[in-house]
């Protein structure tokens, strides 16, 4: 049921520069039903709210949102939220609506008539809308960013906030070139606060996120990335008769549960939905090769668990806030700590216990050197970034000791391991767990004739279509998708479509998709093109050959070429 708004709130505390407790807990209840406020919430919204920059850093699922939501209620004003998906500012602004909270987001997915309501609002003496969202994509034009100035000269912008932020920087694992021109909003919008959230811990990103957005003394809060309601355990492949039979029973023995299951590959996606389906598992595979409408069944599906298992490519996942998610399942490994971290904290958000159960196997550890290999081969900088984040998640599969120490510590935290409390299996059942990994280093090195576990062969032979998932977040971070960010300028968009993602390996099909995204988003927005150009891109692209697919590629990027002059 909506709710009428809370009147503004006096936040103002005897402390002239402190906004008040009291005030702020009045606004989350009433707003979001929750009791009070967890981990350093309270300590970012009342610095930003005193017009104080911050960096949040907060595991997933910790609660970043209501930092920069609270405040949009605690001010007159607006508060911008720079978001990286489409999906996820819908979903948020979706929620915040049903709550009765005003906020729209900007989108070039939106119909005209409903982004000139919302340009109307902003321009109107008295905007109601207290939560705007947009793409680092419309905040780099020109246009988006004389508005804000305006509402900015108007007293109207109380707080940027960046979700994300991580984005921003080349190191964290979901690096967008269009973020780094935030740096522009420090220049100008010098006196407006600037919110940094992230769920990346590594110390680098956020030096990187600090100082790519000019954050002036920014209060820096950094919450433990402990998950204590979490269980980890591993499974070992090369041990187990059949990894898709000992899933199915695992699943089944926990009962009616909803849980994710990630895969490396489409294919295994689809055949694990359909052994699972098989034996009276309900669930469905999500991954970028399925059509929009299909995904977005999927979704709706297992969101309303009408199916209680996703099993899904890395391009599921972010901006899913489903609370009661009580196992994730790698059934591959992941490609760093980094990426299992984020996605394993998908299960329990509503903090009940839950598990994280990891399918380790030598061949899947062997395709995934390859594929990072290829991908650092691919890149001009001599890092190593990628193999060298691997080896801790081999590290974490490979070794004995506490699961929950080694991923503590890979983000730079210590963990004294009595705090574990048997909550991986390997404090739970130690002696089970080395003797699996005794077991594992025999097998393998029978079956792959080498004395060490590690083994560090790349000889597989990949389609790399597959990977499509795989490679777009590597390489620029962005999900495969049509759901990645979009922009209102026609060359901005196009670049975005084009730029980053041209630059890597990518299968015939996602290059043509790309490509008519760019012819899309350049004819939408240039109508005066030439009759014979258009026709010529048309037909490059329809015919999938590789030097025609080129031609057409080349054409595109003159066109945008002529654009920006
Ligand atoms: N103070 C609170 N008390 C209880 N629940 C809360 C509180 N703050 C947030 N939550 C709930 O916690 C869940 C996660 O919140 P949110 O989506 O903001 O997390 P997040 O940090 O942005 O996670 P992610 O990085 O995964 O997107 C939501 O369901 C939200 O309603």
């Amino acid at each position: 049921m909506k709710k009428s708004p809370l009147p503004v709130q006096n936040v103002q505390s005897s402390d002239k520069n402190v906004a008040g407790k009291e005030a702020l807990v009045k606004l989350l209840r009433w707003h979001f039903g929750h009791a009070d406020f967890r981990g350093k919430q309270l300590e970012a919204i009342q610095a930003v709210v005193s017009g104080r920059d911050c960096f949040c850093l907060m595991p997933t699922g910790g609660g970043k949102s209501i930092c920069y939501q609270i405040p949009a209620l605690a001010k007159p004003g607006i508060v911008l939220v720079v978001s990286p998906l489409i999906a996820l500012m819908e979903n948020q602004v979706m929620a915040l609506k049903e709550k009765g909270i005003a906020a729209e987001y900007l989108s070039s997915t939106q119909a005209t008539h409903v982004k000139n309501k919302i340009h109307e609002d902003l321009d109107s003496g008295k905007p109601s809308v207290r939560l705007l969202y947009v793409t680092p994509e419309l905040i780099a034009t020109k246009g988006f960013m004389l508005k804000l100035r305006k509402l900015h000269s108007r007293g109207l912008l109380n707080l940027i906030a960046i979700d994300e932020a991580h984005c921003i920087s080349s190191w964290g694992h979901e690096f967008r070139p269009s973020y780094r021109q935030l740096s522009t909003l420090r220049d100008s919008l010098a006196d407006v606060p600037v919110l940094a959230l992230t769920a990346t811990a590594a110390p680098k990103v956020q030096k990187d996120v600090i100082d790519s957005l000019n954050l002036r003394n920014p209060l820096v809060l950094k919450s433990s990335f402990n998950r204590p309601n979490i269980f980890y355990e591993v499974r070992y492949k090369d041990l187990l008769d059949n990894a898709y039979t000992d899933l199915g029973n695992l699943l089944k023995s926990c009962g009616n549960i909803c849980a994710i299951i990630y895969c490396l590959e489409r294919t295994t996606c689809d055949d694990l939905s359909v052994h699972l389906s098989s034996i009276g598992i309900s669930s469905a595979a999500y991954h970028a090769g399925l059509n929009s409408k299909m995904r977005s069944t999927v979704l709706d599906d297992w969101l309303s668990s009408k199916k209680q298992i996703i099993v899904a490519t890395v391009a599921f996942g972010m901006g899913i806030d489903k609370k009661d998610v009580r196992m994730v399942c790698h059934f591959n490994i992941p490609k760093s700590m980094e990426s299992f971290y984020q996605e394993s904290g998908r299960a329990g958000r509503d903090q009940l216990p839950s598990r994280s159960v990891l399918y380790y196997g030598v061949d899947d550890r062997k395709k995934m050197e390859y594929l990072l290999r290829n991908s650092e081969n691919k890149k001009s900088s001599s890092s190593k970034k990628p193999t060298s984040d691997f080896e801790q998640i081999v590290t974490y599969c490979e070794s004995s000791g506490c699961r929950r120490k080694k991923i503590l510590e890979s983000f730079g935290e210590e963990f004294p391991v009595q705090q574990c409390k048997k909550t991986c299996d390997a404090c739970k059942h130690p002696n089970q767990v080395a003797h699996c990994l005794e077991e594992l280093m025999t097998t393998a090195s029978r079956r792959h004739n080498s004395s060490r576990i590690f083994i560090t062969s790349s000889n597989n032979k990949t389609n790399e279509g597959q990977y499509s998932e795989f490679w777009n977040r590597n390489e620029d971070g962005s999900n495969s998708n049509e759901e990645i960010s979009d922009s209102d300028d026609a060359t901005e968009a196009a670049n975005s479509v084009t730029g980053p993602k041209l630059s890597k390996k990518l299968g015939l099909d996602e290059k043509l998709v790309l490509l008519e995204q760019a012819e899309e988003k350049y004819y939408e927005r240039n109508k005066q093109v030439k009759k014979s150009e258009k026709n010529a891109i048309s037909e490059a692209l329809r015919d999938s050959s590789k030097q025609r697919l080129l031609d057409a590629l080349t054409r595109v990027l003159q066109l945008l070429a002529c654009v920006e002059e």
